[in-house]
């Protein structure tokens, strides 16, 4: 006897399972029997020989017509499919700019998809072959199934001007950060800040060990129009957090894509800090690395001692740090906060997530009084790992674009995550998300922000820019570009005409004039800054009235945030976007997808400009000279 059963799909003729040979001989029988006699019998039924031929073209013409239907589809359906696979790959390459279209992506492809099942191929029942039939039928959207955490996200209001909770009605901030607060002009809460003040408060009710229940807190999302407050949503309870701390160390790291983000956030926290023994370090490659070595780590007689409670830092140096800075620990981390997170998931190729990780987490053994606070990557929450308290070290990511695709976010290894969000795009399916019909784009913008598109051409985009700031008496305009070449010829142009105080922001400068050229621009000293991407994101410049989008934007991401350097903090401001002919069609169905409130066409016509031209034709052949000069020196 077999110690195991096999079991075969045997056919509708299986008698039994346990078959032995000599039934199964005489089931083979059985078998050849009954295929014969349907072999005679067809024999029987076949037409006589001079319509056999007939019928036997008949037959080919059949099968093959479906041969054919099928191949002719293809290619209809591959020449439609074209320009569609070409712009899936476009988004792939636009994947670092824009995160959030892969459920798109996803849905495409089962938009597309050619394999239908069978029965929901269209049969022509006319003898003749309908071209494109195949092509016009729609097949359902699939919806992408997002994780419950990211379909149903705690929702926070959006007006920073109506939604306000005044300072006192939030009673856990301590009474030193609430006058600190109101020192700075603060006198109530935006609404992104009342939603995740309280709740990160409440995360480190604890101190610095795990929660209510023995639970780690969860890590927070966080996504917020441009200008709606996000950076002292994290700065109030980081510093209130670590007030009551013994021993400096490391216990809070912010990321931050450029150099200028990381200063600015430092200096916030500097303010918040200026009164308590907290210490902030910036480590941003600005300076020596043995410089901001010496505001990290002092090297003592009995090993190294932690100069900074707060490291805000570019990713790249951080890494740096971990590898070359004797001393520089991170086990005491316990808030990673990761600002503009969407862009630094885009910056994960270069693994500093995972080094940090490490770098916190990384054990040398029992190390006297700290080893109580030493943790360990628990996978799972079991009553051994909850019996010794742990040192949880809990993430937070704000963005106010940040996307919602869950391999992105997976890569960040979150923990029973939240989100917090004024984005009413939830893209999930109807049943597991409220929808607000009003609010249906993937992003919100400022209330007090005005959308505006300026068809032109090419050769009259200057003057448009130009008359903009000059015609229409903006005090403080940032206009971006595409590129750094872009940039500096529009801000020699703008030079050569005169009339208007002009600078340039891009990569050309180095960090100490970058610096620099932004303190003049905040000062009013610069009344248009020209700029590539550089200060599209996060950059908080007072007193900004007007964006001007020289180069449209290609992804939507840019646009929200080039546009959002405007109308920050319940102000109002104006964006106004150049576009070629060929470029409204693809920029207009972008901004829809958006959920830009409402898009305005504003048409200059040429008799505004017409009183521009001849200065403007006298700087375009200044610019020639100038350019030719700069391109002698480069040679030289
Ligand atoms: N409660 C408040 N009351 C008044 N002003 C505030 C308040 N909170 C923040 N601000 C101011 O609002 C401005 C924008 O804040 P912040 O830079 O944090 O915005 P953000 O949401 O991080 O924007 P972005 O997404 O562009 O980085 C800052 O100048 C800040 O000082």
């Amino acid at each position: 006897m077999a110690l195991f059963h096999v079991a075969r799909y045997a056919g509708p003729e299986a008698s039994g399972l346990g078959d032995t040979e000599a039934e199964a001989g005489s089931r083979a029988r059985v078998l050849l029997e009954r295929l014969q006699n349907r072999a005679r019998e067809r024999q029987q039924r076949e037409p006589k020989p001079e319509s056999a031929r007939a019928a036997v073209e008949e037959a080919g013409r059949r099968r093959r017509r479906p041969r054919r239907r099928r191949g002719l589809s293809c290619s209809v359906a591959q020449s439609l499919e074209a320009p569609r696979t070409k712009r899936l790959k476009v988004e792939d390459n636009a994947d670092a700019e824009r995160g959030e279209e892969a459920p798109e992506e996803l849905n495409a492809g089962s938009e597309n998809s050619d394999e239908r099942a069978p029965e929901e191929v269209p049969r022509s029942t006319t003898p003749g072959l309908v071209l494109g039939d195949f092509a016009k039928r729609k097949t359902p959207k699939v919806q992408p199934f997002l994780p419950a955490w990211l379909a149903k996200p705690s929702c926070v209001k959006k007006s920073v001007t109506e939604d306000l909770t005044p300072i006192e009605d939030i009673p856990e901030v301590h009474p030193d950060l609430q006058k600190q607060l109101r020192a700075n002009g603060i006198s109530s809460y935006f609404p992104v800040q009342a939603a995740v003040i309280p709740a990160l408060l409440e995360s480190a009710d604890n101190g610095f060990l795990v929660g209510r229940g023995g639970y780690q807190p969860s890590d927070l999302c966080v996504s917020a129009p441009t200008g709606s407050g996000k950076t002292l949503a994290f700065v109030i309870p980081v510093v209130q957090a670590l007030l009551n701390r013994v021993v400096c160390h490391i216990r809070a790291l912010v990321v931050l894509p450029t150099k200028e983000l990381a200063q600015q956030v430092s200096k916030v926290f500097n303010i918040y800090t200026d009164t308590t023994p907290l210490r902030v370090a910036l480590v941003t490659g600005q300076k020596s690395l043995a410089k901001e070595q010496e505001s990290l780590v002092q090297k003592t007689v009995d090993g190294y001692r932690c100069l900074a409670d707060i490291v805000v830092a570019t990713p790249g140096r951080l890494v740096d740090h971990i590898d070359q800075t004797p001393g520089f620990s991170l086990q005491q981390l316990r808030f990673l906060i990761i600002d503009e997170a969407d862009r630094m998931i885009d910056s994960m190729h270069q693994s500093w997530l995972p080094r940090v990780v490490a770098a916190a987490f990384y054990n040398e053994g029992p190390s006297g009084s700290c080893a109580l606070l030493q943790r360990t990557q628990s996978q799972a929450v079991t009553t051994a790992s909850t019996c010794s308290p742990q040192m949880p070290l809990q993430k937070l990511l704000f963005s106010a674009t940040l996307t919602q695709n869950p391999e992105k976010l997976q890569r960040l290894g979150l923990y029973q995550p939240k989100l917090f969000s004024t984005g009413l795009g939830q893209r999930g399916p109807k049943d597991t998300v409220e929808v607000d019909e009003k609010l249906q784009g993937k992003y919100t913008f400022p209330v007090g922000l005005t959308h505006h598109y300026i068809p032109c051409r090419l050769i009259s985009k200057p003057l448009i820019v130009l008359h903009l700031v000059l015609g229409m008496n903006f005090s403080r305009a940032l206009c971006f570009t595409n590129s750094r070449e872009n940039s500096h010829r529009l801000f020699l142009l703008a030079q050569a005409f005169g009339g208007v105080s002009v600078a340039e922001f891009s990569s050309r400068y180095g960090p100490g004039q970058r610096k620099k050229i932004l303190k003049q621009f905040e000062q009013g000293k610069i009344q248009l800054l020209i700029s590539t991407d550089a200060t599209a994101r996060g950059i908080d410049v007072q007193g900004v009235e007007l964006v001007i989008n020289y180069d449209a934007p290609q992804y939507l991401r840019t646009y929200v945030h080039r546009v959002g350097r405007t109308a920050r903090a319940g102000k109002t401001g104006q964006a106004f976007t150049l576009l070629l002919k060929v470029q409204e069609r693809k920029f207009l169905q972008m901004v829809s997808e958006a959920g830009v409130p409402e898009l305005s066409c504003h048409e200059i016509p040429r008799e505004l400009l017409q009183p521009l031209v001849s200065r403007y034709e006298k700087a375009l052949s200044q610019l020639e000279k100038t350019v030719k000069e700069e391109q002698k020196l480069k040679m030289a």
